[in-house]
Formats: C-alpha cells, sequence, structure tokens
C-alpha cells in the first residue's frame, strides 16, 4: 500500500510540472538554470525516448497497460524485505501513469528538462521519465546486488 503512495505523489510532482510548464511558458521557450548545463524548455514529443515511434499512440497505450499491469502484480507479490525493489516499482508505475495521462488528455507528452551532458543535448524529459529511469536503475542495483547476495549465501 505505501508504495501506491510513492506511485500517487510522483504522479501529483509529474502532472503539476507539465500544467505549470502549460500554463506559463509558449512552446520552444526555453529558460536558463545553469549556463551550458540545464534549461526549462517547453517541448512537446508524439512519441517514446528520444521520439522514436512518433504518433503511435495505440502503442503506447498498449504497451503502458502492460507495464502498469505488470508492476501492480509484482507490487502486491513483494515480500517484506523487499522494500527497495517496492519503491522502484512504484517510481516506474508512477513514471508511466504520468506519460499515459499526457498521452490521453493531451496526445503528445509534455517534456522540460533540457540538460546538456557534456556537449550532447541529452532528450528534453520530464518528472515522469526521471522517475522511470530511476526506478530502472534501482532495479537493476538490486538485481545485481540480490545475485550477489545469492552466491554469498552458496560459499
Ligand atoms: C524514460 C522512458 C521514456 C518514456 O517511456 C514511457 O513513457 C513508457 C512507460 C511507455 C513507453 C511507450 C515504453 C517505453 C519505451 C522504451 C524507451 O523509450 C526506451 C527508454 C530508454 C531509457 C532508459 C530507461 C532512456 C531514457 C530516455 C529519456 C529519459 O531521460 C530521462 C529521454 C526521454 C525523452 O525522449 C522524452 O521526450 C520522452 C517522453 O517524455 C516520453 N517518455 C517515454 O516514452
Amino acid at each position: 500500500m505505501f508504495y501506491y503512495l510513492i506511485a500517487l505523489a510522483v504522479i501529483l510532482i509529474d502532472q503539476v510540472t507539465k500544467w505549470m510548464i502549460v500554463k506559463e511558458m509558449y512552446y520552444g521557450q526555453s529558460i536558463t538554470v545553469i549556463e551550458n548545463f540545464l534549461y526549462i524548455t517547453s517541448h512537446r514529443n508524439r512519441g517514446a525516448a528520444w521520439g522514436i515511434l512518433q504518433g503511435q499512440m495505440w502503442f503506447f497505450y498498449l504497451i503502458t497497460v502492460v507495464v502498469v499491469v505488470g508492476l501492480i502484480i509484482y507490487i502486491q507479490k513483494l515480500k517484506k524485505q523487499d522494500k527497495w525493489f517496492g519503491i522502484a516499482l512504484a517510481l516506474m508505475l508512477g513514471g508511466a501513469i504520468g506519460n499515459f495521462i499526457d498521452r490521453v488528455v493531451r496526445k503528445e507528452v509534455v517534456d522540460f528538462v533540457n540538460t546538456y551532458i557534456f556537449t550532447y543535448d541529452f532528450p528534453i524529459f520530464n518528472v515522469a521519465d526521471s522517475a522511470l529511469v530511476v526506478g530502472v536503475i534501482i532495479m537493476f542495483i538490486m538485481t545485481l546486488f540480490e545475485g550477489k547476495m545469492k552466491k554469498e549465501h552458496k560459499e
């Protein structure tokens, strides 16, 4: 149950930030936060990461529903000691739903976090993407860590 609160918090923060960007900024407007590193740029994406599959909304709905159902089943099955795993799943759940709301309501995803990692202009993303990526990273670390733990028990 606790994990759904994390997912809900991610959705709220994601939707509030997107709502502010849509309300306060015109499309393409950019605000410098840290020169040459971080900008807030009002952007829209009809695709997935890096703008792949532009406009394939039905495909995105399908994938997102499968991802969300999978995550909920996984969260329900969690045991007590899988705390971090649950947090990772909750972050991914919140992120997936956050972008899903945009895709259903706006038919496009609002993006605004514009970072330049070294000289590479990383694709503009949003809070939901960050939650998804952080969730994936935590899950990846947990899986590695779990593997290591099991090996130790065996030896
Ligand atoms: C993060 C997943 C993207 C997110 O997937 C979602 O919604 C999920 C729930 C539904 C998709 C239909 C299915 C995932 C497709 C897989 C994918 O795409 C490969 C992802 C790799 C990833 C490593 C895990 C890299 C990271 C990229 C970016 C995020 O950097 C922080 C750049 C984000 C910008 O291109 C921004 O314009 C994207 C826009 O906001 C729409 N977002 C989505 O489609």
